[in-house]
């Protein structure tokens, strides 16, 4: 049966918005992370709890239904760019409604979004790589209607001189595609659960991020430890190995002593949990 094009898009666009604010519950629920919330507790955070950040996932489905509907095979010009632009700022005053006022999910409403208006571009299919780099050409362009805040990660990315939550953005999530979607792959390949799998992409994000959550709040000290102690559970055999699991506590310790926490590791773990899912149903389409 053909599907009337109207009909395809209410589908997709609300497919893919279901996908999105999953992978960010998903995400959040993932156990052990080292100083981020999960299913144990707080991690390093004294304002989040599993419970708001999985209110505030809630709170997003309607912002990236909205940005799949706009974004349906559309080009990546200046006026989708505004329009995503709009959206997205839209989606954190939601988000911020939703959490009293707390920052949950701002990094992570920037990744999926600019990933769901990619895959809306392309039809609502298609694979890892595509999808990657054409939201990157939406992240390249200008967004004239922003306003100029001086937030905590630019100011982190001036003071160390290194890239941040645009610069992966512009350069095609190689945090994702080079690091944790192997790594999630091989992992899944080689037997471990499927929580193992996650934790080691997660741990593979982390062993090169320049994480501006972890700057602001623990400096090069915390970025340190958070990459070498992932580079550990990695060299270990990962979190499905015992020495890994040993890796990890010593890890999840290090960065609650250094009250340091890697959101932005974590944002791109959801964007990678949703771009493998993207991918796997592109697939069985075929
Ligand atoms: C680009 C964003 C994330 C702002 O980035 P900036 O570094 O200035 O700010 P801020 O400190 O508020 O947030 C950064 C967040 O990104 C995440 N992050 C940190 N480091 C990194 C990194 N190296 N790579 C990826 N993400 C990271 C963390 O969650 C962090 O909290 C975003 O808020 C923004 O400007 N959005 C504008 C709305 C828009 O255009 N949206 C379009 C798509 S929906
Ligand atoms: N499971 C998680 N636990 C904690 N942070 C997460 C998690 N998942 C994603 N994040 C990301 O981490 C960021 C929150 O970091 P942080 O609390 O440092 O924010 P802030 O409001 O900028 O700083 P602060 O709380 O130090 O004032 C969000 O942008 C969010 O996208």
């Amino acid at each position: 049966m053909k599907l009337l094009p109207q009909i395809q898009v209410e589908g997709g666009a609300e497919w893919l918005a279901r996908t999105a604010t999953q992978c960010l519950i998903d995400e959040a629920r993932l156990s052990p992370k080292p100083g981020l919330v999960d299913s144990r507790g707080n991690g390093a955070h004294h304002d989040l709890s599993l419970a708001l950040m999985e209110r505030s996932a809630h709170s997003l489905t309607s912002t990236f239904q909205a940005l799949a509907q706009q974004s349906w095979q559309r080009p990546a010009d200046i006026a989708l760019r505004q329009t995503i632009g709009r959206l997205g700022r839209e989606g954190e005053q939601q988000m911020m409604a939703a959490t009293s006022g707390v920052n949950t999910h701002r990094g992570a409403i920037w990744a999926l979004g600019l990933l769901v208006s990619a895959v809306a571009m392309h039809g609502g299919t298609g694979g890892a790589q595509q999808i990657a780099a054409t939201a990157a050409e939406l992240a390249k362009l200008p967004d004239n209607a922003a306003p100029k805040v001086f937030s905590k990660g630019l100011r982190a990315t001036h003071r160390y001189r290194v890239p941040g939550a645009r610069e992966e953005a512009q350069q095609a999530f190689p945090h994702v595609m080079q690091r944790a979607l192997p790594q999630l792959r091989l992992s899944r390949l080689n037997g471990s659960s499927e929580t193992h799998a996650r934790l080691d992409a997660l741990m593979a994000i982390m062993t090169s991020l320049t994480d501006t959550c972890v700057l602001s709040r623990a400096g090069l000290e915390g970025l340190d430890a958070m990459q070498d102690g992932a580079r550990a559970v990695l060299n270990a055999g990962g979190s499905a190995h015992p020495a890994g699991q040993a890796a990890l506590a010593e890890l999840d310790s290090q960065m609650l002593a250094l009250n340091a926490s890697p959101g932005g590791a974590a944002d791109l773990l959801a964007a990678t949990l949703f771009l493998d899912r993207v991918e796997i149903t592109s697939n069985r389409l075929i």
